[in-house]
């Protein structure tokens, strides 16, 4: 078993019968959603899931997982989601995949949210590491210019030479499931702007942003794919415990 499909099982335990649960993109929290599946055919498990994209609503109606919108749910019990980097005090990147605002959308309104990597995730800082970040297409250039201000590198998102629908990748900005653009920005100097948080809350001023990947303060469990198995640290008031392996 590879270690993301460790972590990615073991989340699935969470779930149980009744839930409202929240579905999260990427190739770790895929092992999840299989495992999801194979539970409803095998146990009495009755789950409503909101996916937080198209790939992973694709995904779970081909594995019978019935889906539902907030339309019809406030508040979902649990939800699992990957990530492209955690540091010690568990803030978060997302937007590897281009789902960082419904994977937010959808995280913000969990009662517990759930994060699974693999270790090769975890890091010291966020110092140099591409944020993605959700921007409007329209004049997109200048909400760009405002982002490269206090940026130390940024470039436009582009489709991938074999993504579906790309005629020519190289000219085409990868598009998001709300139509939107993605701008991967790096801030080397991180110390003069504070905290991940506080980088956050400056891009969020910009005009033009939309959404950032920085998930701060919010993973409840963090469950990590290593060689030993999956260790699951677990937020207890401000702080993160680490649990015993299998005690989840
Ligand atoms: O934020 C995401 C998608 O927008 C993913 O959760 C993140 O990129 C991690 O993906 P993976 O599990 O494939 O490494």
């Amino acid at each position: 078993m590879n270690k993301k499909q460790t972590a990615g099982q073991k989340a699935a335990e969470w779930i149980k019968d009744g839930m409202k649960v929240g579905l999260g993109t990427g190739s770790t929290v895929y092992y999840t959603i299989l495992e999801l599946g194979e539970r409803l055919k095998n146990e009495r498990l009755q789950i409503d899931a909101i996916p937080t994209s198209k790939e992973t609503e694709k995904l779970a109606q081909s594995l019978g997982i019935p889906l539902t919108t907030f339309a019809d749910v406030t508040r979902l019990d649990v939800v699992i989601d990957g990530a492209d980097a955690v540091t010690p005090t568990y803030d978060l990147i997302k937007g590897g995949g281009g789902a960082l605002l419904r994977e937010k959308l959808v995280a913000k309104s969990a009662d517990t949210f759930i994060v699974v990597v693999d270790d090769s995730k975890q890091v010291n800082d966020f110092k140099g590491l591409p944020i993605p970040i959700e921007i409007v297409p329209f004049a997109f250039q200048t909400t760009m210019q405002r982002i490269s201000t206090f940026s130390s590198e940024l470039a436009l998102r582009m489709k991938k030479p074999n993504a579906v629908g790309a005629v020519n990748a190289v000219n085409e900005p990868f598009v998001t499931d709300n139509g939107n653009y993605v701008v991967d920005a790096k801030f080397a100097h991180m110390d003069s702007i504070g905290s991940p948080a506080k980088l956050h809350e400056k891009l969020k001023s910009l005009t033009g942003v939309v959404e950032t990947g920085l998930f701060t303060g919010m993973a409840d469990i963090v469950v990590v794919g290593c060689d030993e198995g999956a260790k699951v640290f677990r937020k207890v008031n401000a702080d993160y415990h680490a649990e015993a392996l299998n005690d989840f």
